[in-house]
């Protein structure tokens, strides 16, 4: 607060000339802060946004000086006009992705500079437009010192929304998606849209800053907004420290003062070469980045207060949660959840009866010219857990995507309580009620063990965007709420550590346990459970297997793949066998253990002792 304080009279005591370099660096916190969503929490990283501030500047400034309209109204079609064009710009850089994103997002800055110096009708050619009105409200016209106020103001709302979709759902699914694409789509997240929401508000942000700065300024032309601004933009989030709150006020403060103190505005590109060069290699998460990593690892306090008290097994059903190991931030009035709120809803999702939850008919899968899976069928019944065994290569991983809709079935059908999965998005099958787990566990690493839960829940985003920008009572209560859900989910299967900490951290057991506490988040019908056990301790494996046995008397059906055959033979109620791709034996884990054919294609012999 003194520092905002500070902020707020600082034109009083300071020289025009400071003052200017402190709007200046307000403009392009403002764009920065945009920006971080995109690069920090997208990781997409745009080489093009100077062209969406000069649809902001000239769109704002040519209906200001053709049809004298107010800037209140020329600033919101400006940033109308960056918003569209962010959307022209977001469809074919998004798809295009990998290596080629960037690329496309210079040739946007290079396109959108070029219209500006060919389009004399509208933008002044390469001189640019000038006499831009000041805004003026109630007969007051704004200085250069209520301008600053105004991007004061501008920055810090920024800023604000900034932060706010970081504590949202979409900041979280933001993170998911760049983090791993494939398990965020599985349980739900739908990739396009989250990132284009971070083109949109990007777009918004840098279309904002350039319509107040053409005002501000009077004059702009297409020198402003060149490649060299681009690369500007992209440095002050780099350097400042992608995906970190006051990464956009560092960089903006270093960025924007350094030319001028070392009065070097002539080297100004290959200053900030150099910069990009030594922060890539000395600081790759910035000095934001770089300074929080420090102030976790030394300052104990912080981690103290966030550590989950160590919990003594699984929740049971009159358990509450302890009110500490509910995030500050998100606390409610009653921050207690037994797990009745959470069972129901996976029994509810349980039909009742004697009908397959799950049929598999006649599917095949071929990679090239290998036959990797040929004419699988089975059904899972409901209530049970099924495991499909087989030796290294058998299809059964394969089986499981094309269930899950990874892979799409070369023929064959898949049904989930009647419905026919075929032609289905991930998204759809996740949402009809089928989640799973990875062979290769794939957390969202950056995220924490709790919002990875978090993360995968359907109703994450029910209080809608603009609610969860402007942090209402209802966003913040919704989040306690699904705070107060992903716990009772990690409760449910007995997860112990600290769920503040970030995922990639884990130990693998661990990493296992929020996997599947994850996909309970989901709410599914059928849960797919990839080699769970693997690189598990036996004691680990014991504590999974109470966890299996726990949701299966809460009603929930599991279709289990696994190698662990004495885990298999204690948790299963029927188990298929799999060998080159084709089913071998069906029945029980004792006729199982007992068949010929699958001691023979485990071991390759007949060996009753086996
Ligand atoms: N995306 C893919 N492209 C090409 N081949 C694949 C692909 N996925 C699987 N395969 C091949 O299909 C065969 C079956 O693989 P799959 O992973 O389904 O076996 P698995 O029974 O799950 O084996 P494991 O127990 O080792 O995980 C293997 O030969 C594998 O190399």
């Amino acid at each position: 607060m003194p520092v905002l304080s500070l902020l707020a009279v600082a034109p009083l005591f300071l020289s025009s000339y400071y003052t200017n370099i402190l709007y200046m660096i307000g403009i392009y916190v403002m764009i920065a802060a945009g920006m971080n969503i995109l690069i920090g929490y997208c990781g997409i990283v745009s080489i093009g946004h100077a062209g969406l501030m000069a649809v902001g500047a000239y769109v704002s400034a040519y209906f200001s000086n053709t049809y004298g309209l107010s800037f209140w109204v020329t600033g919101l079609i400006g940033v109308a006009a960056a918003l569209l064009t962010g959307t022209l710009f977001a469809i074919p850089t998004l798809r295009a992705g990998g290596v080629y994103l960037s690329m496309v997002t210079i040739a946007f800055g290079i396109v959108i500079n070029e219209i500006l110096i060919r389009w004399d009708g509208f933008s002044g050619g390469p001189l640019g437009i000038s006499g831009i009105a000041k805004p003026s409200a109630l007969g007051y016209t704004f200085t250069l010192t209520s301008m600053y106020e105004l991007v004061l103001v501008g920055a810090l709302t920024a800023l604000f929304i900034l932060r706010n979709v970081r504590r949202s759902a979409w900041g979280r699914a933001m993170i998911a998606v760049k983090e791993n694409e494939i398990a965020a789509t599985s349980v739900g997240i739908k990739p396009f849209r989250v990132q284009y929401i971070a083109f949109a508000l990007s777009s918004v942000l840098a279309g904002l800053a350039g319509a107040i700065y053409a005002h501000a300024n009077s004059f702009i032309s297409p020198d402003t907004f060149g490649f060299h601004m681009s690369v500007q933009l992209v440095l002050i989030v780099i350097l400042g420290g992608a995906g970190t709150l006051l990464g956009p006020v560092i960089g903006a403060l270093i960025i924007v003062m350094l030319p001028e103190v070392l009065e070097l505005e002539k080297l100004r590109l290959a200053l900030y070469g150099s910069i990009m060069f030594l922060v890539l290699y000395l600081l790759p998460k910035g000095i934001a980045g770089t300074g929080g990593a420090w102030v976790k690892r030394w300052v104990p306090l912080n981690r103290r207060l966030a550590r989950t008290e160590e919990l003594r097994g699984p929740i049971t059903a009159t358990t509450t949660l302890p009110e500490t190991i509910i995030p500050k931030s998100t606390r409610t009035q009653t921050p207690r959840l037994s797990l009745d709120r959470l069972l129901p809803a996976l029994q509810a999702n349980a039909v009742t009866g004697k009908e397959a939850v799950l049929q598999v008919r006649g599917l095949n899968k071929s990679f090239g010219g290998l036959h990797v899976v040929k004419d699988v069928s089975f059904d899972v019944a409901t209530g049970t857990v099924h495991t499909l065994v087989g030796p290294n290569g058998a299809g059964k991983t394969t089986v499981l995507n094309m269930i899950s809709g990874f892979y799409p079935c070369d023929a064959g059908a898949v049904t989930l309580q009647a419905r026919p999965l075929s032609g289905l998005s991930l998204q759809q099958i996740a949402a009809a009620g089928i989640s799973r787990t990875f062979q290769h566990t794939r957390l969202f690493g950056e995220l924490s063990v709790l919002e990875n839960v978090m993360a995968a829940m359907a109703d994450s985003f029910r209080p809608g965007l603009l609610a969860a920008l402007a942090r209402t009572g209802a966003a913040r209560a919704h989040e306690a709420d699904l705070a107060v859900r992903a716990h009772a989910y990690l409760d449910l299967v007995g997860y112990a550590g600290d769920r503040s900490e970030p995922a990639t951290a884990l130990p693998y057991g661990h990493q296992r346990m929020v996997e599947i506490a994850r996909a309970l988040a989901v709410q599914p019908r059928l849960l797919l459970l990839d080699e769970p056990a693997a690189g598990m301790t036996a004691g680990e494996i014991e504590h999974l297997e109470n966890v299996i046995s726990k949701l299966k008397s809460a009603g929930l059906s599991i279709l289990l793949i696994e190698h662990h055959m004495d885990f298999v033979a204690r948790v299963s109620d029927r188990v298929t066998v799999l060998d080159y791709g084709s089913i071998i034996a069906e029945g029980t884990p004792e006729e199982i253990c007992r068949n010929p054919r699958v001691i023979q294609a485990y071991l390759g012999e007949e060996d009753d002792d086996a």
